[in-house]
């Protein structure tokens, strides 16, 4: 196995990677909205976005893959991170720089590997864009071109990435191992730690910009009917729909994190209870549409909502007040029937 060789820029290479606060943050709808896109335009089972820090690369995104990092020193996205050139592997089997490449004979079944190297605003490169097939492949100039277009707007999506200015402090603060430590593990989310946290700075923020401010309790409907009727890991899986749909129809700058079991918590800054009552119907209906597969059977779930909304130009807030609120309201929701929204009084 060739071992892929450091640029000659690797520490400010690094140190670009740690300004975009993007190792080790939780799942982002437009880098996998952009990998499942990748996933059909060129059919392959895995699609991934990698970023390729010292030791190791790990993933922004992954289609088809169940690890979200692995060494460098095996990693064949570190080769285009020192060339910074587009690699194709039609057949890692026979390619003497890989046949014997942990990650080609065991872990990714890797045969057909394409990558397109991804720069940041600061011109580095930061990590890439792969595809794998586990068969091999050829890759014609038109597949070259389509890569590279996609790669292009990821790039975009990096100059552009607008999350809140209370999830980058957050991030600013905190290491890598502790940024691993406040993500739900199943679900790639913030968990209740984080989420609480950041729900704390975006009311000081609040506060100092006299914004206005929305948060939703969330909580799935009947989730232990679908535990008890279909079992355990078709429950993961609902809960993992479940975050997709709301991760779909919040906005970056918006935070959700697992605040219980199947319970959620959203916080919505610079929103009115007017626009979150929209917002939370449309998350109602995106969880209700969409559906887990049970063997033959599709699996359909539902949440109830309880919003509770505060203006801190008009009003002094407690923010563990509006917690509460919004609690209550999804109690209300609970007993009114459940699949509905209700607003805190
Ligand atoms: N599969 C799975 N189940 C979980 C997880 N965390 C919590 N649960 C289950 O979620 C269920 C929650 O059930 P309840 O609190 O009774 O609520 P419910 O059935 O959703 O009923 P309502 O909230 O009243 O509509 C329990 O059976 C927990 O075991 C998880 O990570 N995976």
């Amino acid at each position: 196995m060739t071992k892929a060789p450091i640029p000659a820029n690797e520490a400010e290479r690094l140190a670009s990677i740690k300004k975009m606060q993007i190792l080790y943050t939780p799942a982002e709808e437009v880098f996998d909205r952009i990998a499942r896109l990748t996933q059909k335009i060129f059919n392959v089972p895995v699609v991934f976005i990698s970023i390729v820090a010292d030791d190791y690369e790990w993933f922004k995104s992954q289609v088809g893959l169940d690890i979200n990092s692995g060494p460098r020193d095996v990693s064949i996205c570190g080769h285009i991170v020192f060339t910074g050139e587009m690699m194709v592997v039609e057949d890692a089997q026979t390619d003497e720089r890989f046949f014997d490449n942990a990650y080609v004979c065991e872990q990714m079944n890797i045969r057909f590997y394409a990558g397109r190297p991804l720069r940041n605003t600061e011109d580095h490169i930061v990590g890439t864009l792969c595809i794998v097939d586990h068969e091999p492949r050829t890759f014609t100039e038109d597949d070259r071109q389509t890569l590279d277009a996609i790669g292009y707007w990821i790039e975009s999506v990096f100059a552009t990435r607008g999350l809140s200015t209370a999830m980058r402090n957050l991030l600013l603060e905190l290491d890598e191992v502790r940024r691993n430590s406040m993500m739900d593990s199943l679900l790639n989310i913030w968990n209740r730690g984080a989420i609480e946290d950041i729900l704390k700075r975006e009311a000081d923020l609040g506060l100092r910009q006299k914004t206005q401010i929305s948060i939703l309790m969330i909580d799935i409907d009947f989730f232990k009917k679908i535990n008890d009727v279909h079992g355990h890991p078709v429950g993961d899986a609902a809960l993992l729909s479940v975050v997709k749909a709301l991760r779909n129809q919040l906005r970056s700058y918006d935070s959700v994190g697992r605040y219980g079991g199947e319970e959620f918590l959203a916080i919505l800054p610079n929103t009115s209870q007017k626009d979150a009552v929209k917002l939370a119907e449309r998350l109602r209906i995106a969880v209700s549409k969409a559906s887990i597969k049970s063997g033959d059977e599709d699996v359909q779930c539902t949440i109830s909502l309880g919003l509770a909304s505060a203006d801190f130009s008009t009003e002094t807030v407690d923010i563990n007040q509006l917690v509460v609120n919004a609690d209550n309201a999804l109690l209300q929701a609970k007993e009114a029937g459940r699949n509905r929204v209700e607003i805190a009084a």
